[in-house]
C-alpha cells in the first residue's frame, strides 16, 4: 500500500465529517448566508498567502532542481490557479485587497498557518508537502462530493466555488503533491511514518476547525 492510501485510512473519518458540517453542508445546498461566505472568502485569502509561502520553503529546502521546480510550480498553482476563484468572488461580493490586508486572521486560522509554517520551516520536504496535503486533498473530496450534489454546479453564488474545486486542472495539482509524497516516502522508517501521520491529522483536525470558524464567522 503506498504512503497516501495508509494516510488517507487515518484521517478518512475526520474527512467524511466535514461533509456533515453546516458551512460544507450548506455550500453544496445552495443554503449558505453569504455574510458567511464573505468572512470566509476574506480568512481564505489570508490563508492562501500563508499556503503559498509553505511550498516555497519547499524551494529552499532541496537541493535537486527538479524538486525545486515542482515546488515553485505548486507555488504558482496557488496564487495564480487556486486563488483565481477568491478573486472572482472578491469582485463579485465586492472584497477589496486593502479589506483583505486590513482585516485580522481570525485565530484559528492564524494557528493553522502557524503550524504549517513551523512544521515547513523545521522539516524537509516531506515534511512540506505533509503540511498541505490535507488541506490540498480535503478539498478535491469535498469538491468531487458536491459537484454531485443536484444543483450545486449551477447554483449562481456558489456554483464556481464546486466547479473549481471539482476541476480537472485542480486535481492535476492534488496529484502532482500526492506522487510527490509517495515518492519521497518509499523509504521512511516507521517512526518518520508516525510524525508524518501527526502532521497529517493535525492539519485535518485544523481544517475542520477552519469550517467551524467561518460558519461561526469567529474571529
Ligand atoms: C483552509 C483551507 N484549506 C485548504 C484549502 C485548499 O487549498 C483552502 N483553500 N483553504
Amino acid at each position: 500500500m503506498k504512503l497516501t492510501e495508509r494516510l488517507y485510512k487515518s484521517v478518512e473519518d475526520i474527512w467524511m465529517g466535514y461533509l456533515d458540517q453546516p458551512f460544507v453542508k450548506e455550500l453544496a445546498e445552495g443554503t449558505l448566508d453569504v455574510e458567511k461566505f464573505r468572512f470566509y472568502m476574506i480568512q481564505d485569502y489570508r490563508y492562501l498567502l500563508q499556503y503559498a509561502k509553505v511550498f516555497a520553503f519547499g524551494v529552499i529546502k532541496t537541493e535537486d532542481p527538479e524538486l525545486m521546480r515542482r515546488f515553485a510550480g505548486m507555488v504558482h498553482d496557488v496564487l495564480d490557479g487556486e486563488m483565481n476563484v477568491h478573486k472572482t468572488y472578491m469582485a463579485r461580493l465586492g472584497i477589496t485587497e486593502e479589506e483583505v490586508a486590513k482585516t485580522p486572521s481570525a485565530l484559528t486560522n492564524q494557528s493553522y498557518t502557524s503550524y504549517m509554517l513551523d512544521v515547513a520551516n523545521k522539516g524537509g520536504p516531506l515534511e512540506i508537502l505533509m503540511a498541505v496535503l490535507a488541506c490540498a486533498w480535503s478539498y478535491q473530496v469535498i469538491g468531487e462530493h458536491h459537484v454531485k450534489v443536484p444543483g450545486a454546479v449551477e447554483h449562481p453564488l456558489y456554483g464556481e466555488w464546486v466547479q473549481g474545486y471539482s476541476s480537472k486542472e485542480y486535481a492535476d495539482s492534488t496529484k502532482e503533491i500526492i506522487d510527490c509524497v509517495d515518492a519521497l516516502g518509499e523509504n521512511i522508517t516507521p517512526e518518520q511514518e508516525a510524525y508524518l501521520t501527526d502532521i497529517f491529522v493535525k492539519c485535518s483536525r485544523y481544517e475542520k476547525l477552519f469550517w467551524d470558524m467561518a460558519y461561526a464567522m469567529e474571529m
